[in-house]
């Protein structure tokens, strides 16, 4: 059965002075999923999904939410949605007062028995029960993070737009939101869009990821699929590092590429110290030891520099011979 569409987006374009920041982009979100929203810094992340919670007009194109267009007209004294939550980076909390009274405000237009059951309901997503009585002063940065979120589900919205949710949190904090959101995305059926730059925030939490790049939304589609089969180099890049052939290398391994660029992960290069068949010679320029494997940067011919990971140090100058599968090369678009 087709996926119901909670939003449709169609042929929208931005432009902030003559600057073009969006052009011609069209994309649907799936009712109850949770899409990721990447892209380079200054894409025009953050103006898309200003322009999804109904802040910022369009110059063209349209928006539908649930069968109407949100897209803020000028007599609209208010922008925005009931029914979608957009959050920022900065805490929308009442000081000097404690988390259960910050979470009873965020539902004074109901009654007391509403009121009793979300509060529960939304300190046992959020993970507040041990801190109600807490000043929001006396909160980390991550329980700030849960109780402004679980401030903006008060109202039961039916999506929730986060720009950048995680940036400010250390590891354990990050995790505990990641529960926390899905949570609220499967007990609420909460719509969840968030932007984000880490890949692994994208793998933990998205359903879907929609990568911006050049004005458009390239790709949009299963982390895994656009993980293992990036439609462009940028995307490709957004997901970590990626050696590029060049039409001498394409040529001495028979490889054709019809999309353009053919690329290949660091760690599906294997490092040999003899010449193999159909294997590349490379001179080591640096090392660096980076946890799990070292990275090494080796010089293949002039102005051709490649990324392998391996298991062993290597020093600067040696001389090494590099082999790879062919199945795990990516075809992509420049
Ligand atoms: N109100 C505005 N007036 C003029 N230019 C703007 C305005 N808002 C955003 N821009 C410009 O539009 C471009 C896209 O900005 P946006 O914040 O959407 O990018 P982003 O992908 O979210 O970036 P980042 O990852 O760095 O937060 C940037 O060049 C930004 O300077």
């Amino acid at each position: 059965m087709p996926k119901s569409k909670i939003f449709k987006i169609a042929e929208l374009s931005k432009s902030f002075d003559e600057t073009v920041i969006l052009d011609d982009v069209s994309f649907d979100i799936n009712r109850g999923e949770i899409l990721a929203i990447t892209g380079r810094s200054g894409a025009g992340k953050s103006t898309l999904l200003k322009m999804l919670g109904g802040l910022i007009g369009a110059n063209s194109g349209d928006i539908d939410f649930d069968g109407e267009s949100i897209l803020p007209y000028a007599d609209h004294l208010v922008p925005g949605h009931e029914e979608i939550k957009y959050m920022a980076q900065d805490f929308k909390l009442l000081h000097r007062r404690t988390v259960l009274e910050n979470l009873t405000e965020a539902l004074l237009a109901f009654n007391d028995s509403f009121t009793e059951e979300k509060v529960q309901q939304l300190t046992k997503i959020f993970r507040l029960q041990t801190i109600l009585d807490y000043s929001v002063e006396q909160l980390s940065g991550g329980e700030k993070q849960r109780l402004s979120m679980a401030r903006a589900m008060a109202t039961e919205p039916q999506v929730l737009l986060l720009d950048e949710p995680f940036t400010q949190l250390d590891q354990l904090n990050r995790s505990t939101l990641f529960d926390a959101l899905r949570a609220a995305n499967q007990e609420l059926s909460t719509t969840i869009v968030f932007i984000t730059h880490q890949t692994d925030e994208i793998f933990q939490l998205a359903d879907r990821v929609g990568v911006l790049v050049k004005m458009n939304l390239k790709q949009i589609d299963t982390p895994e699929k656009v993980f293992l089969q990036p439609n462009n180099l940028e995307t490709a890049e957004l997901f970590g590092k990626i050696n590029v052939f060049n039409e001498q290398l394409l040529d001495a391994f028979h490889i054709d590429s019809k999309k353009g660029l053919i690329g290949l992960r660091p760690y599906h290069l294997k490092i040999r110290t003899k010449s193999q068949k159909n294997s590349l010679k490379a001179s080591v320029l640096s090392c660096k030891f980076m946890g799990g494997y070292y990275q090494v940067v080796c010089e293949l011919e002039k102005n051709l520099k490649w990324t392998v990971h391996s298991e062993h140090a290597h020093k600067a100058g040696e001389q090494i011979f590099l082999s790879f599968e062919k199945s795990h090369l990516i075809e992509m678009n420049g």
